[in-house]
């Protein structure tokens, strides 16, 4: 299947009135495997999970172009045919630097990537406190990945976000995401809605633009499902935290555990076996099979 199948793929779910877009937040290897075993058919990568997992730092613009586009790359070769949405915060850049991170996303397999305006000191935009870059310099963003998406040939889907709304309000989010759309972005990213109200009027006032939304809980947005994002008109969900969350949580307690018990205690099906088959052990062993490799022609399971 040719690279490009993701994107296409989530083009067509864009254009189709009834296509939505569902996508967990992964920031590793064994997050994203683990949605695509539950079945999946988007995957988002999140920068504050990729700041927390690669460097264990919070999300202030700590990870750079090259940090994101490793994790990125190795999380969309797992299943080339699901789209990929990844964070690209403020493209890390001028114009020129944001072309670059157009290129190298879409020369990674990357299907579509949002580009905000905040300031290069960014913040997670459930923070309070942001800082905006002015409209026009936003614009430039824009129009930098856009450009930069075409020279390229490539249908990489770009997202524009928006950061205004927490400091200038609904009229100057709107005015801003108009003016991205006007300069090529395929779907629209209002960051931190405030109310069920303002998620609906922002998608009647921006028809038929597509929609984004980023449902980051106990943060600015009310919990919104998504079969509730899907009636309202939206046409992409991303859940940033679906996977680190509950890592966290589940890391923390085990950790607790084992200070408690001297030993982890893990679950009994829990074998080594079964942490690398949720990484592709049975594929890769067929595959080192079928090109004649015998390594593991006894199998990897011990005989007790
Ligand atoms: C979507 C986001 O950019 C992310 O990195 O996942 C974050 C999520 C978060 O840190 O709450 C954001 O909304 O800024």
């Amino acid at each position: 299947m040719p690279l490009a199948s993701a994107t296409t793929s989530l083009r067509q779910t864009l254009k189709d009135p009834n296509g939505f877009v569902i996508a967990p937040g992964v920031y590793d290897g064994l997050s994203a495997r683990l949605a695509l075993a539950a079945g999946f058919d988007a995957l988002y990568m999140t920068g504050a999970g990729t700041a927390a997992s690669v460097h264990g730092q919070a999300d202030l613009g700590i990870c750079t172009l090259n940090d994101m586009r490793t994790n990125a790359e190795m999380i969309a070769n797992l299943s080339p045919s699901t789209p990929l949405i990844c964070d690209a915060d403020t493209g890390y850049g001028g114009p020129i630097m944001v072309s670059r991170t157009t290129e190298q996303y879409a020369r990674s397999g990357v299907a579509a990537f949002h580009i905000e305006d905040q300031v290069q000191t960014k913040r997670c935009g459930h923070l309070a406190g942001k800082l905006l870059v002015d409209t026009p310099t936003y614009e430039t963003r824009i129009r930098a990945a856009v450009q930069a998406r075409n020279r390229l040939g490539s249908d990489i889907v770009v997202i524009a976000r928006t950061d205004s709304l927490q400091g200038h309000g609904y009229e100057e989010a709107l005015t801003r995401l108009r003016a991205a759309r006007d300069a090529g972005a395929d779907v629209g990213f209002l960051e931190g809605i405030s109310s069920r109200e303002m998620a609906k009027q922002a998608v009647k006032d921006l028809a038929p633009w597509p929609l984004l939304l980023n449902m980051v809980e106990h943060g600015s947005t009310p919990s919104i499902s998504a079969q509730e994002a899907r009636e309202i008109g939206f046409k992409i969900i991303i859940f940033p935290f679906a996977t680190i969350g509950p890592a966290l949580t589940a890391m923390a307690e085990g950790l607790e555990k084992l200070k408690r018990l001297g030993l982890p205690g893990l679950d009994e099906s829990l074998t080594p076996q079964a942490l690398f088959r949720a990484c592709g052990l049975d594929e890769s062993v067929k595959l080192d099979a079928e090109a004649g490799g015998v390594s593991f022609e006894g199998g990897v399971d011990l005989r007790k």
